[in-house]
């Protein structure tokens, strides 16, 4: 690791000094590697006085962000996990001399892994095997630490997709039983944990802990959404202007099917890119042999992160954006606030305005989003003339 000498020049100063965390446990699952974090004896004001350039990160919180050639690393001294407030992060933390005190702290098994500078492991909690076997586990006990920082919670099913691990029964328990504690936690903090939960490997699978645990309870417009899954699959496409990038080239060159494989390799793209490319070209396949509608090429869009114009322009059947707009219009609705016509409208077209207007706007409402009418003016209008 390039960050040795950092652990070196802290343990030189007569401190101790551990990597730990998410660099370690990725570190030994040969994953990329983010951020790095350090746990050391020595207080943030000794930390500074040993580095030239650091950046007060949270001092509060004992931590110190060192810039050190070219990388930067936190620096936190030990603490224990008293002083968490009302299931959130704690305000105040408590610093202690020992590691093992602050590995005790830590959320997950294969979180609580510290490495010395010999390259050691230090595993208190059996994370190695839990690493190996792939399993997200409490350390300890799994309610305390969810009770410590109920955002835990939403990591276990993030890893869980993430690193493509399960998830330990007890801890699993743990989270069915405490689900409601979520509730304590500041939105931006749980999306951001959504969203890894959502664009990781193995997103299926925790997304479907995520709706048994009913942590899917506890989020924004979820509650009472059980059936997901069966519409799920479509997120397994996982796009990224990445892989788009490459679908478009593929069809572009003509690559037939049978070679996007062998395409891909020579340019040293990895098989999970050449899967999510292929999921795509085959999209485009699909879409191209069956005269795709507005919404086709809508959704098609939504699906690779292009924009509908350019998935037109692939399937060789350009449009221009204000035809795209006017075309629009008649796209099926799956909210009722996009609905292209409002009360005014029915009053120009003959409705007194009265309880009968609220009663066929609602039921006009109702058809166009079940796909019986078309939103669009010309439909609306022919409706409510066949109504009078
Ligand atoms: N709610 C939390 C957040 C963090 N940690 C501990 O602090 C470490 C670093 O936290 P963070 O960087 O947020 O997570 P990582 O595990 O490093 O994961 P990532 O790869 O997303 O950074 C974690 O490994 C874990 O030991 C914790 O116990 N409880
Ligand atoms: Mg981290």
């Amino acid at each position: 690791m390039a960050a040795m000498p950092v652990l070196k020049k802290l343990e030189n100063a007569g401190f101790e000094a551990y990597f730990v965390g998410g660099s370690v446990r990725d570190l030994l699952l040969g994953r990329h590697i983010h951020d790095i974090d350090i746990a050391t004896s020595a207080y943030p004001e000794e930390v500074k006085e040993e580095f030239e350039k650091t950046i007060d990160t949270g001092i509060k919180h004992g931590t110190v962000t060192v810039l050190y050639n070219g990388g930067s690393y936190e620096i936190t001294t030990f603490r224990t996990e008293s002083g968490y407030q009302d299931f959130r992060r704690p305000d105040q933390v408590t610093f202690v001399q020992n590691l093992d005190e602050d590995l005790k702290r830590r959320d997950f098994t294969i979180n609580a892994l510290a490495m010395n500078t010999n390259g050691e492991i230090i595993d208190l909690f059996n994370g190695l095997k839990d690493l190996h076997n792939r399993v997200i586990r409490a350390v300890g006990n799994p309610e305390e630490r969810f009770h410590e920082d109920a955002l835990r919670m939403m990591r276990a099913v993030r890893f869980m997709s993430q690193l493509e691990f399960e998830l330990e029964g007890e801890t699993q328990k743990a989270i069915e039983d405490n689900h409601e504690l979520l509730k304590k936690i500041s939105i931006e903090r749980v999306r951001e944990e959504f969203v890894k939960m959502g664009i990781g490997p193995h997103s299926r699978q925790a997304f479907q802990i995520f709706l048994d645990t009913q942590l899917s309870e506890d989020v924004p417009d979820f509650a009472g959404k059980k059936d997901l899954l069966s519409i799920y699959p479509q997120l397994q496409f996982s796009p990224t202007l990445e892989t788009s990038l490459w679908a478009v080239i593929i069809i572009l060159l003509k690559i037939p099917n049978d070679n996007i494989g062998k395409f891909m390799r020579d340019w040293k793209n990895s098989n999970a890119m050449a899967d999510a490319v292929e999921r795509i070209v085959e999209l485009f396949d699909l879409l191209a042999s069956q005269a795709p509608t507005d919404y086709d090429l809508f959704k098609a869009g939504e699906a690779t992160l292009l924009n509908t114009i350019d998935v037109a322009h692939i399937l060789g059947q350009p449009i221009s954006a204000e035809a795209l707009v006017d075309r629009y219009d008649a796209l099926p609705i799956k909210n009722s606030s996009d609905l292209i016509v409002d009360g005014r409208f029915l009053i120009k077209n003959g409705i007194e305005p009265g309880p009968k207007l609220g009663i066929l706007l609602n039921s006009i409402r109702e058809k166009v989003v079940e796909g019986e009418l078309e939103n669009s003016k010309a439909a609306i209008k022919q409706f409510i003339e066949e109504q009078n």
